[in-house]
This record gives structure tokens, sequence and C-alpha cells, in this order.
């Protein structure tokens, strides 16, 4: 399961090589292909926007499809992802600080450096197209600028350049300029692996695949839909989750289930921890409401009984509840799906439109509110928690340069609340999972460990356990990796692009006490984390 270095498995195919050719022009005027992934940049720095949104919009406009939207893609997201690299190699050859380069003249050359050093499109080619490309977007004025420079990047190696940047500096320094990382995310990412029950020698292999473009998973929704027509167009079977697919990047509104919802493309790790929730044991169901007939059917540790309460507390934009909504679907129980943000809220009810509506409600509250609103009022709740996403950051490949220590820090009080508030929506017995998309240690063992230490009783079940039991394959998702599989890890779960192939999700589930050993965990206001 433990993939290579640069993730190239994962890619298939190994090292990629692009000829000039792969967009539809050449000559002197640029080709729609680079024009679509230089707009994307610029929006990317000049508007904040986020690529993934800016460039399929782009791709559309210029006609761009087949190997042409897979250049544009690769140019895009490859430059914005390895731009911490590009501008340390620009910064040696631009004879001013690179900070005073005209920002659209700036994209422009990170275009050609990606070309030059990771598409291998051969040098005369990404020097003309990056020129021709200016000409037209920019102006002819930077044209011999662009020209010099990418003409002295051209003069040596990929490997050649990083062994110049990372001479004489420190290993975490060498890592962010090797991988292109910021050094307070490569800090962050070692301690998260060793937090986690990993070797803090996995860091560059966690770094590579963060820089490898992800393959598309597919789900389909349990009972809803099937994968038939998606293993027909090549499709495979998912390694890691029941109903799960593999699918090349590419127009995926062709299937008829992914039009109609019941397909949904969902990273295997969100996958698994809904359904690790829905597999959970809960102790001591409701067995009148659980089972109006008398016959109970949950007793102490079991999964699911009819007439089960779920909840997902940030449910935006609806990836997770609409998996939860499908499995409660066909075990008999209700998910309420709760999303603060009214445009979110509204993603949450397009993810839902292909569950009948008998097994899902929308709510749009506060999620710190609901454990004070509805006390022990659910069986199984999620905490899907706003976090820095540092776990994704494959998917998003601008969004290491925008996050920073602070925003950490910050979140940590609204990960506590929303955790407590979960606790306390909770009947006794029942089952809360927390869920992070980052490793970060702050956001995940620090808050479940603050708030069990502050919440007596609540008991932290063998989440690595559960997700196995509700994998297609052991995980060993509490760590211990290598030889030392057999000894005990963390009882929390992490996933790691670099060992699963999934999102570096984290997962606490969280069994609440029987009523007589509980403590109201009342959601407070926060202190810092
Ligand atoms: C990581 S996302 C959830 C992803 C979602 N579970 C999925 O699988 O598609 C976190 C969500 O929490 C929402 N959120 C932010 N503050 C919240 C709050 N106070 N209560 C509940 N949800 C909140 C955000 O708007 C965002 O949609």
């Amino acid at each position: 399961m433990r993939r290579n270095a640069q993730g190239r498995e994962r890619n298939r195919g190994g090292e990629r090589h692009f000829s000039s050719s792969a967009p539809a022009r050449r000559g002197r005027s640029s080709d729609p292909a680079r024009l679509a992934a230089f707009e994307t940049l610029r929006a990317v720095s000049a508007d904040d926007a986020y690529a993934n949104l800016v460039l399929p919009a782009r791709l559309r406009r210029h006609g761009l499809t087949g190997r042409d939207a897979g250049f544009a893609t690769e140019l895009a997201y490859g430059s914005l992802r390895s731009m911490g690299t590009w501008d340390a190699i620009l910064a040696r050859c631009v004879d001013r600080p690179l900070d005073t380069v005209d920002p659209p003249v700036r994209d422009a050359l990170r275009l050609g450096v990606h070309q030059l050093l990771a598409m291998r499109v051969p040098p005369h080619a990404a020097l003309d197209q990056t020129v021709a490309l200016a000409r037209e977007a920019i102006g002819a004025g930077p044209s011999g600028f662009i020209n010099a420079v990418l003409r002295r990047v051209s003069e040596r190696s990929l490997d050649d350049w990083l062994d110049e940047l990372t001479t004489g500096v420190d290993d975490t320094t060498a890592a962010g300029l090797r991988y292109s990382h910021p050094t307070w995310v490569v800090r962050a990412m070692r301690q998260a692996l060793v937090a986690h029950g990993r070797d803090a020698g996995e860091l560059t292999d966690l770094l590579a695949a963060d820089n490898a473009a992800p393959v598309v998973n597919l789900v389909a929704l349990p009972g809803l839909g099937d994968l038939a027509e998606e293993f027909a167009a090549g499709a495979e079977p998912g390694e890691l989750a029941v109903g799960s697919a593999t699918i090349a990047a590419g127009d995926l509104s062709r299937f008829a289930g992914v039009q109609d919802g019941t397909v949904r493309i969902q990273d295997t790790g969100s996958q698994l921890v809904a359904r690790a929730l829905a597999a959970a044991p809960v102790d001591g169901a409701d067995a009148d409401r659980a089972n109006p007939d008398g016959a109970s059917t949950a007793s102490s540790g079991t999964a699911t009984a009819d007439g089960e309460r779920w909840l997902d507390g940030c449910a935006g934009p609806g990836g997770k509840a609409a998996l939860l909504a499908a499995l409660a679907l066909q075990q008999g129980a209700t998910v309420t799906a709760n999303e603060p943000a009214p445009h979110r809220a509204d993603l949450v009810r397009r993810a839902l439109a292909a569950v009948p509506e008998t097994a899902w409600r929308i709510t749009e509250r506060d999620g710190r509110a609901i454990g004070g609103d509805e006390p022990a009022g659910y069986d199984r709740v999620l905490v899907d928690v706003p976090c820095s996403g540092l776990g994704a950051l494959r998917r998003r490949p601008e969004a290491r340069w925008r996050r920073s220590p602070a925003d950490v820090a910050q979140l940590g009080a609204l990960q506590r609340d929303l955790l407590r508030s979960a606790i306390a929506a909770t009947r006794p017995g029942g089952v809360v999972a927390y869920a992070t998309c980052s490793p970060h240690p702050a956001e995940t063992v620090a808050v479940v460990d603050d708030v069990l230490r502050r919440t007596p009783g609540v008991e932290l079940l063998d989440t690595p356990a559960v997700l196995d039991a509700a994998a297609l394959t052991p995980l060993h998702a509490g760590g211990t990796a290598g030889s030392d599989r057999d000894a005990p890890g963390p009882r929390t779960a992490q996933l790691w692009p670099h060992v699963h192939g999934t999102d570096a999700m984290f997962l606490a589930l969280l069994r609440v006490p029987a009523a007589a050993d509980q403590t109201p965990a009342t959601p407070t206001t926060t202190e810092a984390p």
C-alpha cells in the first residue's frame, strides 16, 4: 500500500514528460493552454482565487479538452505547488529582489520555470512560448527580460539547482526548498508524523506526496448508485473503501451517476471517516426507540439500530453528509446535516438531493449551540471541524502559501467548542467522530486530549481498529509503521497521502459515558488552544 517517494505509482506512468506540442498551437503566438494556466495564476495571485475553481472555467472558456486540458492543469497546479522552489531559483537569476518584479511577469516566469524544470518541455519551446504568452497577455515590454531570465534558469538541471539552493542551509529550510513547502509547514508535518506514531524519516515522502497530482476517487452511494459505467470506462476498484473507485481526471459529468448525484467525487479518506462513524459500536441503544416491537436490535457495543438519529454538525459542502445519509437510509437511521454558512448549506442540499428526503434534514445553526439546544439528542455525531486543511495540500495547490501558524492557533478554540458541543449532543453510550483534514497536532491530538481531560467519563475508542473494520484493507492508521506494526499505537487514527494515498484525514471516535457516569459537557467559550 505504501507509495514510493514521488507518489509516482499513484500517477501511473512515472515521471511525466510533456512535449511542446501538447497544446494545440505552436509558433510565435501564445497557445490557449498556457494562457489558461497564466490566467489561473493571475486570479490566484491578484484576487486570492482558488485554482480548483478558476481553472475549470478557463479550460471551458478556451475550449480545452483532452491533452490540452491536461497540459494546462499540470502547468497551473504544478506551478502553484512548486512556487516556493521556483521563486528561490528565479531569485538567483534576477538581478533585483524578486518581489519588485511586476506580479504578472513573475507569474509568467513561474510558468516558464515549471515547463523547463518539471515538465521537460524542450527549452526552446518553453522560452518561445513563455515570451509569446507574455507578449499577448502583458505586452511586449518584458519580453527581453523574461527571455534572459529563463535562459539562465535553463542552464542547469533541476537537481543542480536544488543542490545549489540547499547547500549550507539547515534541514528544515532545505526540505522546504526541495519540496516547495513553507518551513513552518515542514516543521508541522515532522511534528505530526511523530505525534501520530510514525517515523520522522517519512517526512520527505510526505512532502513529495503533497506535490503529486492526486487521482480522482469516486464513491457510489450505497443502495442508490453503482459504478458499472465508470468501470466500463476504465475506472479501477478502490483498494481501501467499499463501493469506491479511482479514475483518471477528465470530464466526469459524462457519467449518469455523477450527473444524478448517486456517484460522488470524494477522497477515500473522507469516505472512510463516514463509514467508520456509521459502523462504530454504540452502547445501550435506546431499545424502545430502536425497535418499537420490543426486541432490542442494539445492545452494548453493537453497530446501528433502527431509528437511530445521526448528526453531521459541520456538513458543508456535504461530501460526508451524503454518504452518511445513504448509509442511514440503509440502516433505518436519519441524519441531521447542519451547516451555518448559507451558501454551503445550499451545497449540502445539492449533495443530499440524490438521497430520499425521509433519511435527512438540513439545519443552519452554529454547531457550538447544538449540544445545549438538543442535549443527548443523537446516537452518532460527526464534527468534521473547520481546520487549516494541511492534509489536503495535494488538492489545493495554492493553500500552503496562504495558511499561517496563526490560522492554526485561531482555529483551536472553535475546534474545542465544536467537539464539546458534539459530546453534549450525544446520548449516553453514543459515539462522536471528531475529524479534520489536517494532521497538525494542535488541531488533532491536542484538541482531543484537552477536551477529554475536561469531560470526565468520555472514552476514546480504538479508532484505528474501527477504521480497519470499515475498510477493505488494514490501514494501520494508528501509526507504528514498519516492523513495529504490532506494537500498540495511538487510539486516534491518522491517514496519510504518502502511505494510504488519501488526504491526511484525522479521526478520533469518542464514546459518551452511560447516564449515571456522565458529567454535563456544556459548551463554554473557549480557552486558548
Ligand atoms: C471541513 S468543512 C466540513 C466538510 C464536510 N464534512 C464534507 O465532508 O463535505 C467544515 C465546515 O464547518 C463549517 N463551520 C464553520 N463554523 C462552524 C460552526 N460554528 N458550526 C458548525 N459548522 C461550522 C464550515 O462552514 C465548513 O463548511
